[in-house]
């Protein structure tokens, strides 16, 4: 696996932040001695100083003393979090090739160059991202654009990071919003769908452990099979279904159930709030 002498800082060391951290740890891309985490309660941050990682309480430190720094606090806390950066900045040499890497939904490369002006007036390199939680485990999916500050090797560099946590590729940021409800958000439907197929599991005589362990091993296998074979999910759906058989059954009760539908619509009002969230 390669490696980056970078220092790579986290302000805001919340959920996402910890899934990119530890995921990069993990892989061996970064020494944890690498890694500096900012949040406004450091008792919070154990699970980073397990990690190996250094924090503080202090995001200008994260500014200053790192070479990427992931933007990972809430969409509404942007401001406020900037405002403070900015009365504590001290200006330094190494300002005009910092990279900013924001994971914000919502959240412009438009609005991130306004308020990260006063790092580097004549122009600062960002980069938006889209990731999701499943990078904790190397199987995350994450969309990014970088603004025209960003160079060819500063995007390989993150490529390289958030490929080692599972698929990254680079898209145009019109589309980003769409992922964040597709990819940003879907862990947690898919969760509730693994949940509710356990349910069905219980309620039908599995020991609840069983369930669950079989309910995430079929998602997991269903998942490999769509990316190995390249099979269109209704050409796999029909390999399952037996012509009187027991899958077409339960597929119909899916149908009736407006599953599909319901999904569709989950990703659209997720696409919607995730674009509302950067206007705040
Ligand atoms: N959780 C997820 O699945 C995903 C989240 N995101 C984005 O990641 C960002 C963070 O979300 P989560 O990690 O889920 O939230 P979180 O609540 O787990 O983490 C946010 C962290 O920011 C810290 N914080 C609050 N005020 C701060 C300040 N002034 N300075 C520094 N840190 C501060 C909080 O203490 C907290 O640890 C959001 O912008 C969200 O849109 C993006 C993709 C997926
Ligand atoms: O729920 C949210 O707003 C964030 C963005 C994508 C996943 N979690």
């Amino acid at each position: 696996m390669a490696k980056l002498d970078e220092r790579i800082g986290f302000i805001g060391g919340g959920n996402m932040a910890f899934a990119i951290g530890s995921g990069l740890v993990s892989c061996g891309i970064v020494k944890p001695s690498q890694v500096l985490v900012s949040g406004p309660h450091i008792e919070n941050l154990a699970r980073w100083r397990e990690l190996g990682a250094v924090t503080t309480d202090e995001n200008c430190e994260v500014l200053e003393h790192t070479d990427i720094v992931f933007i990972c606090v809430k969409p509404h806390i942007l401001g406020p979090c900037v405002a403070q950066l900015k009365y504590k900045h001290v200006p330094s040499a190494k300002d005009a090739s910092k990279l900013i890497v924001s994971v914000l939904a919502g959240t412009t490369l438009k609005t991130l160059e306004e308020k990260f002006d006063f790092i580097e007036s004549s122009g600062l390199k960002v980069i938006r991202t889209m990731p999701n939680t499943s990078m904790q485990v190397g199987e995350g999916c994450t969309v990014y654009t970088g603004n025209s500050r960003v160079t060819h090797q500063d995007l390989e560099k993150v490529h390289l990071m958030l490929n080692a946590l599972g698929l990254a590729q680079q898209v145009p940021e019109h589309m980003i919003d769409a992922v964040t409800g597709v990819a940003g958000c879907g862990p947690a439907f898919v969760y509730t769908i693994i949940e509710a197929l356990a349910d069905g599991g219980v309620k039908q005589g599995v020991p609840r452990a069983m369930a669950l362990q079989f309910a995430a091993q079929t998602l997991l296998g269903a998942a490999k099979t769509v990316l190995i074979t390249g099979k269109h999910p209704a050409v796999l759906r029909d390999e399952v279904c037996s012509p009187g058989g027991s899958t077409i059954v339960g597929v119909h009760e899916l149908e009736k159930g407006n599953l599909r539908a319901t999904l569709i619509n989950a990703v659209e009002k997720a696409t919607q709030r995730s674009a509302e969230l950067g206007k705040k």
